[in-house]
């Protein structure tokens, strides 16, 4: 009887180890994770002001941060990650539509059609993503870190109010902007005949994505009102698990 008291304890205190090994290394994973897109979008906003002073207009601004920005939105994909995996509580389905259409609209739009990028809607949607991820990254940093400022957490779940409407709006400006040249080019499009027997008109397909923001836009937009209510009022908020 004792050894087996004896061999329960040994066990849970394994556990306990085993867990506080584990929880260190995901805070220390989250801590590296937060730091580095915080660093990876000061950067952007350092280039991006630089450019605008030196050259006194936005055009070509976004060729000089083309690259950086593909890399660190791309590296965001890691988030859906976190929440796949559990050591966020963020829902997957969330993080995965936000993640997923920044991307889209990174690579296939911005990145793909050259004839749009000095449109001043593109600076709008890069400004108003800069300006989220620089106090959502350093919210979580401090946050792990137990020194969250109060300014930092505040604007992390006011801002958004505002910013994620103009985002919404420089981006959905921007895909109508690459309509007409998407339709001349057939860019990404498949007609029929062909081997594979598929016919794709991704004119049609970007139509169909600006029309998705309409049922998708507001369920991101009061999640974010919910997270606010909880974090900023203390309200305890009962969510649909995914
Ligand atoms: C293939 C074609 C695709 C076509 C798709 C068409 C889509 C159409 C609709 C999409 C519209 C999107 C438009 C958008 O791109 C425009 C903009 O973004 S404009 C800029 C303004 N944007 C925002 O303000 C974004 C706000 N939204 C969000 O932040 C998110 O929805 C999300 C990124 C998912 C974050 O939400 P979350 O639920 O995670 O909220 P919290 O930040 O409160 O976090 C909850 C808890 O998790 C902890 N957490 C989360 N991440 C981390 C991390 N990296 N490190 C550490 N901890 C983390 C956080 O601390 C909270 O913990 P606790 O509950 O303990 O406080």
């Amino acid at each position: 009887m004792a050894s087996s008291e004896e061999d329960g304890t040994v066990e849970e205190k394994e556990n306990n180890n085993k867990k506080r090994t584990k929880s260190a290394l995901v805070t220390a994973w989250l801590t590296f994770y937060n730091i580095a897109m915080t660093a990876g979008w000061l950067v952007l906003a350092i280039t991006m002001i630089r450019f605008y002073i030196l050259k006194g207009t936005h055009k070509g601004l976004y060729r000089s941060i083309a690259r950086t920005l593909k890399f660190f939105q791309t590296f965001a994909l890691v988030e859906v990650g976190h929440c796949a995996v559990g050591i966020v509580r963020t829902s997957v389905i969330v993080t995965g539509v936000q993640v997923c259409s920044r991307i889209f609209m990174v690579w296939f739009v911005t990145n793909s059609i050259r004839q749009i990028q000095n449109e001043e809607s593109v600076i709008l949607f890069l400004v108003v993503w800069t300006m989220t991820e620089l106090t959502r990254y350093s919210y979580y940093t401090f946050n792990l870190l137990h020194h969250l400022p109060f300014f930092i957490k505040w604007a992390r779940y006011n801002f958004f109010i505002v910013l994620y409407p103009l985002g919404v709006v420089g981006e959905l400006l921007t895909i109508y902007a690459a309509l007409p040249f998407v339709r001349r080019s057939g860019m990404y499009s498949m007609r029929l005949p062909n081997k594979y027997n598929v016919s794709f008109d991704y004119y049609y397909f970007l139509i169909i994505v600006m029309l998705s923001y309409i049922p998708l836009f507001p369920q991101l937009y009061l999640h974010m009102l919910r997270q606010r209510r909880r974090v900023l009022h203390g309200e305890v908020i009962v969510e649909k698990d995914d």
